[in-house]
């Protein structure tokens, strides 16, 4: 496609994307038909399924588990997904995968600036690159890392086999074109692909940066609320589904499929997107930040930041996440006599932050919209010298903090970065030094 199909593509997807249509609820079970009666209605697998349709089920967990984690719907199809050809081995490009074998994990504190433009012509799936992750694919445990910048839409079909999919815009729209149908999600906003649902990403600003956590693990859920009650934090309804949307496309179609740790592709004789309807609970989403309801202390002290959670991957450690969403989202910080930013702390769990505007309370400077910092297993962070000199003399009024929005990926598993990663131009060198200078003010 040349730049002008693009810019046309780009065009089609914005005004797709200013009308679209959602169902409400994380977790609900969810139906919806793109052409009237094509959704059965009694039983999800009659002798002929509607219009012609194949009815088809994705299952996101395994037939046995508990009710409250079974994740499965039903898919009627114009071709069920066995009619396609051998797949074979594609080239990954940036992409890496668990386990991390590249390097050592590092107790180093490192950080990065936002990646380098990418060549023209790439799109979403060329342009992601692997930052790092820890577990292991094909235990289905850990999480991975990965950055995107592209600036050309897709017009092959993705699926990865190895793990959900946590789409952090920071730059640039995204129109998602998923087999449950169409997502628009922007910088601000985050989608979840669940584990093989196929999807091709369309740009609606011409160029597109962000972050995504792949989850190798249990599928996210939203955290437990403990003594907060029935409400707060993501609340649920704030989550939307897609409508059913289907490609009717006869010819050529490529597919990617990520499977254990490796791009593979075939040549369709159709496109995949031809999900007329669908009914069940394994479904994308996408989630507005700013509707997260930020719970805080209305009184001394700095609470630790799992009261920010805004979805959990459990493992079979209850507490003992394999990777937590969090994001710090604008709030009031009243705390009394408090050293109100981010303590210094040594964490057993492992830390990546990202930032989609603005600042972060913990850095004055250095951690910019699009990088990303890395610490680790224990290792020692907290505040720069700078926030900690000015946190420390600061007059205690109620604060607004209205000027960012970071987000950290927290997993209980140590974190090795790619050799992509450390070798990077857009590694910073000397991250230390912002905690050098802390002076000694000890006087006994
Ligand atoms: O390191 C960070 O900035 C993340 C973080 C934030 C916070 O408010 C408390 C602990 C913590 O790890
Ligand atoms: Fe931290």
């Amino acid at each position: 496609m040349g730049m002008g199909g693009a810019a046309q593509a780009d065009e089609q997807a914005r005004k797709t994307a200013e009308s679209l249509e959602y169902l409400t609820g994380f977790g609900n079970e969810h139906q919806s038909e793109a052409v009237p009666g094509a959704l059965p209605v009694g039983r999800n697998s009659p002798q002929r399924a509607p219009l012609g349709l194949y009815a088809e089920q994705l299952s996101g967990s395994a037939f046995t588990e508990p009710r409250t984690h079974n994740r499965r719907s039903w898919l009627y199809r114009v071709r069920p997904s066995a009619a396609h050809p051998p797949f074979t081995r594609a080239d990954n490009g940036a992409l890496r995968s668990a386990p991390f074998t590249e390097t050592v994990p590092d107790p180093n504190r490192l950080r990065w600036n936002p990646l380098p433009e990418p060549a023209p012509g790439t799109d979403w799936l060329a342009g992601l690159w692997t930052l790092g992750g820890n577990g292991d694919v094909t235990q289905r445990t850990g999480m991975a890392i990965h950055l995107y910048h592209a600036n050309a839409p897709m017009e092959r079909v993705f699926s990865d086999a190895d793990g959900e999919l946590l789409i952090v815009p920071e730059r640039g729209g995204l129109l998602l074109r998923t087999e449950l149908g169409l997502l628009a999600v922007r910088p601000g906003e985050v989608a979840l692909v669940p584990r093989g649902v196929r999807f091709r990403v369309q740009l609606l600003d011409g160029t597109a940066r962000g972050y995504v956590c792949e989850n190798y693990g249990q599928p996210f859920q939203l955290p437990d609320l403990g003594p907060i009650g029935a409400n707060g934090l993501a609340n649920p309804r704030d989550f939307r589904a897609p409508v059913a949307a289907y490609e009717d496309v006869e010819g050529p179609v490529e597919v990617v499929n990520k499977y254990c740790g490796n791009l593979w592709r075939a040549t369709y004789g159709h496109s995949p997107l031809d999900v007329v309807a669908w009914h069940g609970n394994y479904v994308p989403y996408v989630y507005d930040l700013r509707t997260f309801n930020v719970i805080g202390t209305i009184s001394y002290d700095h609470p630790d930041p799992s009261i920010f959670t805004v979805l959990t991957s459990p493992t079979d450690t209850p507490g003992l996440a394999g990777v937590d969403f969090v994001v710090f989202a604008p709030r009031w910080l009243v705390g009394e006599d408090t050293f109100r930013p981010p303590y210094f702390h040594r964490n057993v769990m492992s830390e990546y932050m990202g930032l989609i505007e603005g600042a972060y309370d913990a850095k004055a400077e250095g951690f910019v919209p699009g990088g990303g910092s890395l610490h680790n297993m224990m290792s020692a962070h907290g505040p720069d010298r700078e926030t900690f000199d000015r946190a420390s003399a600061a007059e205690l009024e109620p604060q607004k903090i209205d000027d960012g929005l970071a987000f950290m990926f927290e997993t209980r598993w140590p974190l090795a970065a790619t050799g992509q990663a450390v070798d990077a131009d857009h590694l910073q060198r000397g991250y230390d030094e912002v905690w050098q200078g802390l002076e000694r003010h000890f006087r006994p």
